[in-house]
């Protein structure tokens, strides 16, 4: 689709010219587009006129609270078994609200300049460094989260299979081969649904996927009132259970606050698991009636109702297995058990919804970076999801630990996504006529970048330690 070029050269995007098919005229934005500027009470607000957004309401709020809920709520009752119960929380809470203000910023960035790409957001505060900056960040974090989806599929169905068709743990078949069942779940159900030309068309899928997490969270609180502490058996490689707890041992008491090098992962985990920053703007785009209000509702919503569930999950998770419990919480649960299988294979549909859904910005990340002027092409549209899948296959492939996804992520990407490179933006973005250096907000977004900055060298330093000292005790290995 041909958009008419102003006498600058720039793109015409004015209501009078709002094309046919607003989704290809994103697609094709430049760096040099032309916006609404429109002054009301002396501040510059742009209205948005790059696309008309069809997605209801309730459906972004369904896809923005499937972005965000994730593998991530597996690591939380491990983070709690690290921090103990009220230093969990009050990390929690903060990370809530730092997320939800991060968030505010975006969308006030977007709003000044009528840009709803986080690349483009870059590109506008550091030209092409800036913008390859925000879509390679992009691109490592989802690719760092598909994998870790696809990881727990590589795991947990080989589980499901063997307990429904009562296999023996040692069997060698080619449908309990994790690295066989990823190739066929990839094919079959992401690569459809990453196929979609529309984010908003993932809404009842996400729907779906939320419904499975919940049903997940009753049966941890469930097991939590049926398991005694002391009774308590652990699934572990062999598939023989056992006790877990000793006499001597203190793990059936609740911590109200623990420090022990582990502690090392507790925000990165967190971080990893409110991050939804990639898919709030092209969320936006596609919101019906948008306008800065409705969208921080939307995501406020979302991140209010992931709080309650993160922290009900870590809760009743960490009091079943109290200073035991794995940085994968499902790990914990025996096999044989029938609900146990049910619950695993809800959280593996889950996750295995939330790919596409989290491939979509990577995509967006890519079509800016390698063809930025080029209209919407099927052709391109679906030989990147197969290209992103294929290499995220690999990957999981040879992933040795989840907990290394989330360590590893959580502590460079994740503060990135969420602080840093939102509150740089605002700072950039926002011009001084509107609202000075020392105003307040551009105030409390540099304290924002700094405590960004600052989780990030404390949780690579302390992320670092804990591997070389891992390996020291472990012999190498
Ligand atoms: N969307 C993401 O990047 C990760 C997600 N918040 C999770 O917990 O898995």
């Amino acid at each position: 689709m041909e958009l008419q070029k102003t006498s600058n050269g720039h793109h015409d995007l004015s209501p009078n010219r709002i094309p046919e098919n607003g989704f290809d005229a994103l697609e094709n934005m430049t760096e040099g587009d032309n916006f609404l500027p429109n002054k009301s009470n002396g501040k510059i607000e742009t209205q948005f006129t790059d696309f008309e957004g069809k997605t209801s309401f309730r459906m972004s709020i369904f896809n923005l609270s499937n972005a965000i809920m994730g593998s991530g709520i597996l690591g939380l009752a491990y983070a709690m078994a690290n921090t103990g119960i009220i230093l969990f929380v009050i990390l929690l809470i903060s990370i809530t609200v730092l997320s939800a203000y991060s968030i505010h910023l975006l969308l006030k960035t977007a709003g000044v300049v009528g840009i709803r790409a986080y690349e483009q957001l870059g590109y506008r505060a550091f030209g092409p460094p800036g913008k390859i900056l925000a879509a390679c960040i992009i691109t490592l974090h989802n690719i760092g989260a598909m994998s870790s989806y696809l990881f727990i599929v590589k795991i947990e169905l080989p589980h499901i299979i063997q307990g429904l068709m009562e296999l023996p743990d040692n069997s060698t078949d080619w449908f309990v081969d994790g690295r066989c069942l990823i190739i066929i779940v990839s094919v079959t159900v992401i690569l459809p649904l990453a196929f979609m030309k529309r984010l908003g068309y993932l809404g009842y899928t996400s729907g779906f996927s939320l419904t499975c997490m919940v049903f997940f969270l009753i049966s941890v609180i469930y097991k939590k009132f049926v398991t005694e502490c002391s009774l308590e058996h652990s699934y572990n490689e062999t598939g023989v259970t056992e006790s877990i707890y000793n006499s001597t041992d203190d793990t059936c008491e609740a911590k109200f606050i623990t420090i022990n090098p582990q502690t090392a992962f507790t925000i990165p985990i967190m971080a990893f698991a409110f991050v939804c920053h990639p898919e709030v703007l092209p969320i936006y785009t596609e919101l019906k009636n948008p306008n800065k209000k409705r969208m921080q509702n939307v995501a406020n919503i979302s991140i209010m109702a992931m709080f309650v569930m993160y922290l009900l999950t870590a809760i009743f998770g960490y009091l079943t297995f109290y200073g035991k419990v794995d940085s994968e919480l499902l790990k914990m649960y025996s096999k044989k058990d029938t609900l146990m299988l049910c619950v695993r294979l809800a959280v593996l549909i889950a996750v295995t919804l939330t790919v596409p859904v989290v491939l979509f910005p990577i995509r967006r990340a890519v079509l800016q970076l390698l063809f930025p002027d080029k209209p919407f092409h099927w052709v391109r549209h679906i030989s990147i999801a197969v290209c992103v899948l294929f290499f995220v296959n690999l990957l999981v492939i040879f992933v040795p630990n989840i907990r290394d996804i989330f360590g590893f992520i959580g502590a460079t990407s994740a503060p990135s996504l969420i602080f840093i490179l939102p509150g740089i933006f605002y700072i950039c973005i926002v011009p001084e006529a509107q609202e000075p250096l020392k105003s307040r907000p551009k105030i409390q977004a540099i304290v924002f970048v700094t405590l960004g900055f600052i989780f990030m060298i404390m949780s690579i330093t302390f992320i670092i330690i804990e591997w070389v000292n891992g390996k020291k005790t472990s012999g190498g290995h």
